[in-house]
């Protein structure tokens, strides 16, 4: 175990001093893109403003013989892109490298460190199993910032991909002050836990429950009986632990990968049911999929005007009070400070989302 005062001082002389609060950036979607793709990197230019994060993929669902180009890719569109990644970019740019027992990961670190280290905001680790591997990248990148002079700490985000991730999970958002995030990796969690599932993400018909079944007049159930059925969210119980290990260690929880990209509907209900657990954004696979992660990771007009009210209602912020038929207290009003917050956070990048707060009136 690392002592607590470790996280207080670099790990390599001369890297950036650490961090000690993780930055609430807005990063409502994390665009995916291709960087060895031509047709998917001519269209980030124009995407710069749109987004929050834009990613440049080097892992799964890039073949095997593009990894060379596509991290060459990502260095020369960094270089190149204006308003991108960096403190002063109006979109983030992260990377997801690839997996730490590929054969690609280190020339990732050594390749992207020195030559856009600068403009990269956070590093996402594929399927991470422990802390010790977080450790690795940790170490890794310390000795590479030192040697490039950067400044600024670049920060971690770690996908959960297996069982003993999930397991481990407490001690992964712990690992380091790097370390800004989770995201669920729903395709290779669910084959490295044997679920049987077949589908990036979203839910599976066969997972619901059933409504009890009527009794006759002897009391027999009707099984037989037409009975509502409920679909269930198979990634419930794994988002939920995310939220609280985040939470605890003061990082961010996001949803990760839908993979139908045509059924938008399912997609919206994925994303809304993560962002109520808590999540703060999730991952768009396609361009159709930003716009869907804006809507849903902001609060809405009518949520900012209730906990602005209710803001209102409760003066200095004790007591108990009544509105609109509802009890209201210090607790509740937690709840609206968080909505109150986030919308201040969004509203500072988001000049349309701005103008609609700015346009509520209390009464
Ligand atoms: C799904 C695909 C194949 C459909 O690609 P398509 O070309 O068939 O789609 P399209 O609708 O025909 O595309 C329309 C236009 O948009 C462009 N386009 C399309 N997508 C993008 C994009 N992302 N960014 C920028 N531009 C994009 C595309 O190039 C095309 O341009 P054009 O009009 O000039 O012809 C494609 O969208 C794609 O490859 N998306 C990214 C996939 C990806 O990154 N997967 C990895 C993350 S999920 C994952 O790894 C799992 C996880 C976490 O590890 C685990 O659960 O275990
Ligand atoms: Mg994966």
């Amino acid at each position: 175990m690392r002592s607590a005062k470790d996280f207080f001082r670099p790990l390599a002389v001369g890297a950036p001093q650490p961090l000690t609060e993780i930055p609430a950036r807005p990063s409502r979607a994390i665009h995916f893109f291709d960087p060895s793709n031509e047709k998917m990197a001519a269209k980030i230019p124009q995407m710069v403003g749109t987004v929050d994060v834009l990613l440049g993929n080097l892992e799964d669902a890039v073949k095997a013989d593009n990894k060379v180009a596509a991290r060459e890719g990502l260095v020369r569109i960094a270089q190149e892109t204006a308003d991108l990644g960096g403190q002063s970019g109006s979109t983030q740019l992260w990377t997801r490298i690839n997996a730490l027992d590929s054969p690609w990961v280190l020339d990732d670190l050594t390749t992207l460190v020195p030559a856009i280290g600068d403009k990269l905001d956070v590093i996402m680790v594929p399927k991470v199993q422990g802390a010790e591997d977080i450790h690795y990248i940790d170490r890794i990148l310390a000795q590479l910032e030192a040697k490039a002079g950067l400044a600024r700490p670049i920060l971690v985000h770690a996908i959960l991909e297996t069982a003993r991730g999930v397991a481990n999970i407490e001690e992964i958002c712990g690992a380091s002050p790097r370390m800004q995030g989770l995201s669920l990796g729903p395709a290779d969690l669910a084959a490295d836990r044997r679920m049987k599932t077949t589908r990036v993400g979203g839910g599976h018909p066969g997972y619901l429950v059933r409504q009890d079944p009527p009794r006759g007049d002897d009391g027999t159930a009707q099984i037989d009986a037409d009975r509502t059925t409920y679909q269930q969210d198979l990634w419930h119980y794994t988002i939920a632990r995310m939220v609280d290990a985040c939470a605890m260690h003061g990082i961010y929880p996001y949803y990760g990968p839908f993979g139908d990209i045509a059924d938008v509907v399912a997609c919206e209900d994925q994303f809304r049911n993560a962002f109520l657990l808590g999540c703060v954004g999730t991952w768009s696979l396609h361009p159709k999929q930003i716009e869907i992660a804006n809507r849903v990771f902001s609060p809405s007009v009518e949520d900012i005007r209730h906990a602005r009210r209710v803001v209102a209602a409760m003066g200095d912020g004790t007591g108990a009070v009544m509105l609109d038929g509802k009890m209201e207290d210090d607790a509740s009003l937690k709840q609206c400070l968080v909505m109150v917050q986030l919308a201040e956070e969004l509203a500072a990048i988001d000049p349309k989302l701005k103008a609609q707060y700015d346009a509520i009136t209390l009464d």
